[in-house]
């Protein structure tokens, strides 16, 4: 799995601003409605406790405070242990966290004691930029594309497929391809009879995957992917809103569907 960098988290909240507003235009709600409308929740009162995780690659700089201020965005409180590890734990529990937020390379988890409930941000991000993606406004087509059937990929695709909406999906492994068929029921997309989506969700960690046959002219592309999935030719040819954004409103999902 592709692991965020220091730099992939710079200007985390000027970013998250700008997508918003592309958000807002494009489904004509922002994410903390989008994030209510599919959860059913509204932020609270729960207080967050974030522990750094040294396993595996480490620390990544700007991680720990970057999941402190999307908390806080979302009106949440929030806090970083002092120390990592099962002694952060120790010290995020005895500070009264409601909520635990901690991440090793493999599992970004954010889990309610109060209530039981955990999330995943593989599954949350698939699931809310899929969401965004269906829910644009300048269409009434209920075709959407999914580019991408790795963890994240296959749980968008998996929310659009409960909510009726008809996927074609595509990913070089055949294997996820075959899986999606058989338990989701995605129609395959083949570039060689291309039709012209106006929703995409791409989730995978490649450039360019999006090419001029697969897109309308006027359409949404929705992807917490890095790097981007669009040329710059087709970015500057077409009339496209790209809501890219690499960890913000992933866990803002996380939050909402613990709460
Ligand atoms: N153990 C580290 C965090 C490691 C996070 C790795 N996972 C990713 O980079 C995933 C999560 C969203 C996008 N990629 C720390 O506590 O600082
Ligand atoms: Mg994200």
């Amino acid at each position: 799995m592709a692991l965020l960098t220091p730099e992939d988290l710079e200007d985390l909240l000027n970013k998250l601003n700008m997508n918003n507003n592309i958000i807002k235009e494009a489904t004509g709600m922002d994410i903390a409605q989008i994030c209510e409308a599919v959860y059913g929740t509204t932020p609270d009162s729960r207080k967050v406790g974030i522990v750094p995780i040294t396993s595996g690659n480490g620390i990544i700089g700007n991680f720990s405070s970057s999941l402190l201020a999307i908390t806080e965005y979302f009106g949440l409180e929030g806090f970083i242990t002092e120390h990592p590890d099962i002694t952060g734990y120790h010290q995020a529990v005895a500070n009264g966290a409601d909520i635990i937020l901690m991440a090793d390379d493999h599992i970004f988890v954010a889990h309610n004691l109060r209530n039981g409930k955990i999330a995943t941000n593989h599954v949350c991000t698939g699931v809310i930029y899929s969401e965004i993606a269906s829910r644009y406004k300048h269409t009434d087509s209920k075709d959407v594309l999914v580019i991408g059937l790795g963890r994240v990929g296959y749980a968008g695709a998996s929310h659009l497929v409960e909510k009726g909406f008809n996927v074609y999906a595509c990913d070089p492994n055949t294997d996820f391809m075959n899986k999606a068929i058989e338990e989701l029921g995605v129609k395959a997309f083949d570039i060689e009879s291309p039709r012209k989506f106006s929703m995409v969700f791409e989730a995978t960690p490649n450039a360019n995957t999006i090419s001029e046959g697969m897109i309308a002219e006027r359409c949404l592309v929705s992807t917490p992917g890095i790097p981007c999935a669009l040329p710059d030719e087709l970015v500057e040819k077409y009339d496209i809103d790209l809501v890219m954004e690499p960890l913000v409103i992933g866990v803002a999902a996380m939050l909402y569907s613990v709460l």
